[in-house]
């Protein structure tokens, strides 16, 4: 994205303001998306009897709706470079409350994956891909914090739910709960209607600026002079919505193939963790506990991780720490085996717990600092529909492992020793790309004149928003932001 100097079309982000309005219904909103899934599984034994299924075909519930939620990433981004994330979180609540209300009044199980599945879970898609992006629209230099804010609603949220739940179940039956928790997810449409716009006018005068920016380029030779190579770049028109060009930028393709990787070994051991419990003879109250342990240690660690990455120690080299918490939480799955009686599996939990909230205080920023947050949009969208994939065959795996082995202990081998490898890649491709940005940098010359070093070592988006100690990069020269302009909107 070039620098707003250049075009005077993108606001500075406030970093604060009405910032955090925003940044509280993120909160909330992200909360929903990840917790509300979860936070599902009190129903399920009930709904298992009431149809006469099997656990896993209740179970199939949850998979199809974590799976719309990811799957619907793309979509998601589109409708946001469309519309902006305002009427789209409005809408995705509006489908949360409708799918949960309708599923209130299923009679088969079939139904309850086209209502709670597919159509909640949409909705969760359009809840949570743009509360993420405008996080990166009203924050700059504060933006890891904010986003560790943000993802703090997930554990809360599931602190709050799981209770909840359980007390809609004993006093309402599932029908009543899944009535009232409709209600409940119309607050996403509250949510949303904070998400005032900001920074890029999508509107006309985004189009007239536009105009203008292509006339002049056409002028000075940047764009194709005749009206037939202008046609060519009809397929650019699919890029304004999809950055599909993202395929070819460096910084994104390693975070791409370290997220997949390692989401396979990312939620097993959450799965599994209080049936591994019980396995070993705790009792289900000891057992469910180690999940609040989790959940409490993970709430805290979100934010105070935001705090460290938005450091100027760390931010410059956030990828590292992202890689470190990766493997760190592969570290703790290999060790958990070793765990053998309860104080073993509570000391487990708390190390689980920071760790994952490490990595989630991360998992957006980071892509952030790689592609900047105008392309942000497009990136998420592409990144969490790949990610699907391992997301759902990461506890399935686990699960085969323990009914082959009859052991729980390889499930945790295999999830710890897929994070290492994750970890262990990301660092090792994060480095290579640190040195060839700073390369790139010096080619290209934004040299911080004070210091003589590559004004931001350690993001592909130097030429744009970054901030270096606290100091906003030079805006690019007229020749520099109209190119990178124009490129924006062929590109973009
Ligand atoms: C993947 C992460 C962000 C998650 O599931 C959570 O926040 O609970």
């Amino acid at each position: 994205m070039s620098s707003p100097a250049s075009t005077g079309l993108a606001s500075t982000p406030p970093d604060g303001g009405w910032g955090w309005a925003v940044l509280f219904g993120a909160f909330i909103s992200i909360g929903f998306s990840y917790a509300f899934p979860k936070a599902l599984a009190i129903f399920f034994k009930e709904i298992q009897d009431f149809f006469g299924t099997s656990y896993s075909e209740v179970a199939w519930v949850s998979s199809i709706m974590l799976a719309a939620t990811y799957g619907g990433g793309p979509i998601s981004s589109i409708l946001v470079n469309r519309f902006g994330s305002r009427p789209v979180v409005i809408f995705g609540g509006l489908l949360c409350g409708i799918g949960m209300v309708s599923a209130s009044f299923c009679t088969s199980i079939m139904q309850l994956y086209i209502c709670v599945g597919l159509m909640s879970g949409f909705g969760l898609a359009l809840n949570l891909q743009p509360s993420v992006i405008i996080i990166g629209k009203y924050f700059l230099k504060r933006r890891p914090i904010a986003n560790g804010l943000a993802m703090a609603g997930s554990p809360v949220m599931l602190c709050t739910l799981a209770p909840l739940n359980q007390f809609l179940f004993d006093n309402f039956g599932w029908r009543g709960s899944f009535l009232i928790l409709g209600a409940i997810l119309l607050n996403c449409c509250v949510a949303g209607a904070l998400f005032r716009p900001i920074g890029h006018a999508t509107g006309p005068i985004q189009k007239e600026a536009n105009k203008e920016v292509k006339e002049t380029a056409k002028a000075v030779g940047f764009l194709a002079a005749t009206e037939e190579e202008e046609d060519k770049q009809c397929c650019a028109k699919f890029n304004q919505y999809l950055d599909c060009s993202l395929f070819k930028h460096r910084g994104f393709l390693i975070y791409l193939v370290g997220n997949v990787l390692m989401f396979l070994g990312f939620f097993a051991p959450i799965v599994f963790l209080a049936p591994y419990a019980k396995h070993m003879g705790i009792d289900e109250y000891s057992a469910a506990f180690l999940l609040s342990i989790l959940a409490i240690v993970d709430m805290i660690a979100r934010p105070t991780t935001g705090l460290i990455a938005n450091s100027k120690w760390v931010r410059p080299k956030i990828q590292y720490f992202f890689s470190f918490s990766i493997a760190f939480n592969g570290a703790c799955h290999l060790l958990c085996p070793l765990a053998s009686d309860y104080a073993g599996l509570v000391i487990y939990s708390v190390f689980f717990g920071l760790a994952f909230g490490m990595v989630c205080a991360m998992l957006f920023e980071t892509l952030m600092d790689l592609v900047g947050a105008v392309r942000f949009t497009s990136a998420v969208g592409l990144v969490t529909i790949a990610e699907c994939c391992t997301i759902l065959l990461g506890p399935p795996v686990g699960g085969a492992l323990i009914d082959t082995f009859g052991d729980y202990k390889y499930m945790f081998i295999k999830c710890g020793a897929v994070m290492v490898l994750a970890g262990t890649f990301l660092f090792i491709m994060n480095y290579y790309n640190y040195r060839m940005l700073a390369k790139e940098e010096k080619a290209v010359g934004t040299k911080d004149p004070e210091h003589g070093k590559p004004m931001n070592e350690g993001s592909n988006n130097w030429d744009s928003e970054k901030m270096q100690d606290g100091q906003e990069l030079e805006p690019l020269t007229d020749e520099q932001g109209l190119k990178k302009e124009v490129n924006g909107l062929t590109e973009v």
